[in-house]
């Protein structure tokens, strides 16, 4: 197993329970930053060392600007560092992918174990009050109130749902795999940096252990590293665009033009909003707890924004203002456009070039200015604007949404694509996960989806790793 992220912690504690003797390589270390446990915390961990702190190369769309791709590197991967919400996404998501075992009437019922078994899906409640004035305010500006948006209806204002337990994050490794983590063989600090091959079976991987480089062998090998780092190890490995390799100087083991291609995002752009009330944190509560979906136009399948809600500004590095205010960051979640991972040389320290062709399709870019125009009417409810005395400061009055748009995007950390699922000459693994044309390869985790579902990607990672278990072990 390589990964120990929200898929890889699930498929791990499966094979165990299946009697399977399982090596869970990650490459980052034990989960002791308290940052990680209290949810009112989890900004902090960015550009720390439970992060992998990526960035992509120059966005031509976004006003030229790398954008911060936080990763988590730790036990827990990604879901020791996110928000925690769970939304399962729209029926119409999984029956667009036309895939076996992955339609809505496959996924729905194992959503619904999952959320009961030994993962926790709670409420986020109690709201701390602006929230409940932002719920207000979206009511109030004609959005329906939605008890539950993994229901199979997206549409409307919501309070999230979390993976929290007893006020602390729970995440898949203290779900799924911290549990066993006797009955198996964990190394942390484990860098993979390659597959290992007899002809076109795999025979394990090329690890970094402790900084000590060694051969590990296995009968089969899970990558579950994420949406970037999968591809990376497959493209290390040999494994992608035959051109792209041997220009790189890799030797092709299987030329799969897919690995790497089709990534692609959920963007984000902030719309902050000072108050003359002040916005008074709430300790050990997330600062996020009510989200909203919503169509901008007509004749869409899902919607295609959903903004999420924070009890504070959330400044980027540029902007400036007071210290309390709240925050709807509009968000686009249908993205047409579609970038890449790359690699500028064969070695795990040579630099990804991850490129998110943000904002390249003017659907998205669309999308994303209606849905900071929607955030702005929102704050003009009388539930914000009267009772908290909410003015926008960001984008202030008078700024030009559009251009404010292009400099303002970034990541909703939904990353997908780059090792698709399918049956066509893009796919990169079978419906069932396993690498086509390679034997003994398996990859389980946010790479495969085909298409990004609509919401935050979290739950169907987990789906992904227990679906990928399901296939491996029969159960
Ligand atoms: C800041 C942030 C906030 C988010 N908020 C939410 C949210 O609230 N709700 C939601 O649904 N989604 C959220 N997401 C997205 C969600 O967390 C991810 O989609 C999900 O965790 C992806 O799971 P994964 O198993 O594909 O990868 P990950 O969970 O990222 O796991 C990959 C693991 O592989 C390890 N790894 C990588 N390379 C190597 C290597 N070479 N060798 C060994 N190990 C390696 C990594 O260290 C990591 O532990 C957020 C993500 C971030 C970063």
């Amino acid at each position: 197993m390589v990964g120990a992220g929200s898929a890889g912690s699930v498929v791990a504690r499966r094979l165990v329970d299946a009697g399977a003797a399982v090596t869970l390589l990650e490459a980052g270390g034990e989960d002791v930053n308290p940052a990680i446990h209290d949810p009112a915390r989890a900004g902090e961990l960015w550009h720390g060392p439970e992060d992998w702190d990526l960035y992509t190369v120059p966005q031509e769309h976004a006003a030229g600007r790398r954008l911060h791709l936080p990763r988590g590197r730790v036990l827990g991967g990604s879901h020791a560092l996110n928000a925690m919400i769970w939304v399962r996404g729209a029926p119409a998501d999984y029956d667009g992918w036309g895939l076996p075992g992955w339609t809505w009437a496959d996924v729905e019922p194992m959503f619904a174990r999952i959320e009961k078994d030994l993962l926790e899906v709670v409420p986020n409640e109690p709201l701390h009050p602006v929230q409940q004035s932002i719920v207000d305010a979206c009511v109030a500006a004609g959005l329906p109130l939605n008890p539950d948006c993994n229901s199979g209806t997206l549409d409307g204002v919501s309070v999230e749902r979390i993976t929290l337990r007893g006020g602390r994050r729970f995440n898949t490794w203290h779900a799924y795999g911290s549990p066993v983590a006797a009955r198996m063989t964990v190394h942390t600090g484990a860098l993979v940096h390659r597959l290992r091959f007899s002809g076109s079976r795999v025979t394990g991987v090329v690890v970094s252990l402790g900084g000590v480089l060694q051969e590990l062998s296995a009968d089969l090998v899970v990558l579950a590293a994420g949406a970037l780092a999968s591809p990376a190890i497959l493209l290390r490995s040999g494994v992608g665009p035959a051109d792209e390799l041997r220009a790189l100087g890799l030797d092709v083991v299987a030329d799969l033009p897919g690995v790497g291609r089709n990534l692609h995002d959920h963007l984000l752009s902030p719309v902050i909003f000072s108050t003359t009330r002040e916005v008074v944190p709430a300790p050990g509560r997330p600062v996020t707890q009510v989200h909203w979906f919503w169509r901008s136009r007509d004749g869409l399948a899902v919607p295609d924004t959903q903004p999420i809600c924070f009890s504070v500004p959330m400044y980027e590095p540029w902007m400036s203002g007071p210290p309390t205010g709240f925050s709807l960051m509009a968000g686009m979640v249908t993205p047409e456009s579609r970038g890449s991972v790359k690699l500028s040389g064969p070695s795990p320290d040579d630099e990804l070039l991850i490129d998110l062709a943000a904002l390249s399709a003017p659907a998205d870019f669309e999308s994303l200015v209606a849905s900071v125009q929607q955030c702005l009417e929102v704050g003009r409810a009388p539930a914000l604007a009267g009772e908290w005395g909410a003015r926008p400061r960001y984008p202030a009055p008078g700024t030009d949404v559009r251009e404010y748009v292009r400099r303002t995007a970034i990541t909703y950390h939904h990353q997908v694509g780059t090792c698709r699922m399918g049956t066509g000459p893009d796919a990169v693994v079978d419906p069932r996960l396993a690498v086509h044309g390679l034997d003994g390869l398996v990859v389980a985790d946010a790479s495969v989806l085909p298409r990004v579902t609509t919401g935050n990607t979290n739950a169907p990672a987990v789906l992904v790793g227990e679906q990928a278990a399901r296939f491996l072990t029969g159960n």
